[in-house]
């Protein structure tokens, strides 16, 4: 779905990763460790294709993908409903009850036609988690995916992921957090590459 061959990345003057080599496969689950300012979210980025420039190294993508950034990408202006109308339009057509559905599967259900400036922190982030249940991209590249999720917002994330990968999906992310997955996690190191 994915391969990187030989990426470097250099930032104000600090070498983030060199000659780094991988591939992902169908069904595969991989998390990106880090410490903070390591190059976790540069490399998601390159993968998705949103950092043309700068770095050196080739990433080929066979398969169709979303990314979600570390920012929820809601527009405070916009309900729930209108946000998520407005995210899936891009990758076909969706229906309004498709679209409830997912905000009901994210535990926004109540809160479809609130303007999302009076939602917390949490609740933005799952208008944007919601892209997730209705994405028909295989290959899933999501940032910091956890951050303002609660615990019961933590596990369906987690077994929405592992239900993805064992349908043939694949997902890396960017987490600090421990992942809890009933599902083999690999771990891609930014020095060493891909764990076994
Ligand atoms: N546009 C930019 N210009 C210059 N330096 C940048 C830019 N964006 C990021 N950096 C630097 O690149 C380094 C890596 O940033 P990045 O956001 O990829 O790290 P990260 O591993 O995702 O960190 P965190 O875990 O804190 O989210 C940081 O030192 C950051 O200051």
């Amino acid at each position: 779905m994915l391969a990187a061959d030989n990426l470097s990345l250099e930032r104000g003057g600090r070498q983030l990763f060199e000659g780094l080599s991988f591939a992902i496969q169908a069904g595969q689950l991989v998390q990106v460790a880090g410490a903070n300012g390591a190059g976790k979210t540069s490399l998601l980025r390159i993968l998705a294709g949103l950092s043309r420039y700068g770095y050196l190294g080739r990433v080929e993508r066979s398969a169709p993908l979303l990314y979600l950034g570390h920012q929820s990408g809601v527009k405070g202006m916009l309900t729930p409903r209108e946000n998520l109308s407005w995210h899936v339009a891009g990758e076909g057509i969706y229906s309004d009850a498709a679209i409830e559905r997912a905000l009901e599967q994210v535990g926004l259900y109540g809160f479809e036609d609130v303007p999302s400036h009076a939602l917390s922190a949490g609740q933005h982030r799952r208008v944007n988690l919601a892209r997730l249940y209705l994405s028909q991209s295989p290959l899933w590249l999501l940032d910091e995916p956890f951050t303002a999720i609660d615990v019961d917002g933590v596990a369906a994330l987690e077994a929405l992921m592992v239900a993805h990968a064992r349908e043939g999906g694949a997902v890396v992310l960017t987490s600090h957090q421990v992942i809890n997955a009933a599902y083999p996690m690999q771990q891609l190191s930014l020095s060493t590459g891909l764990s076994q």
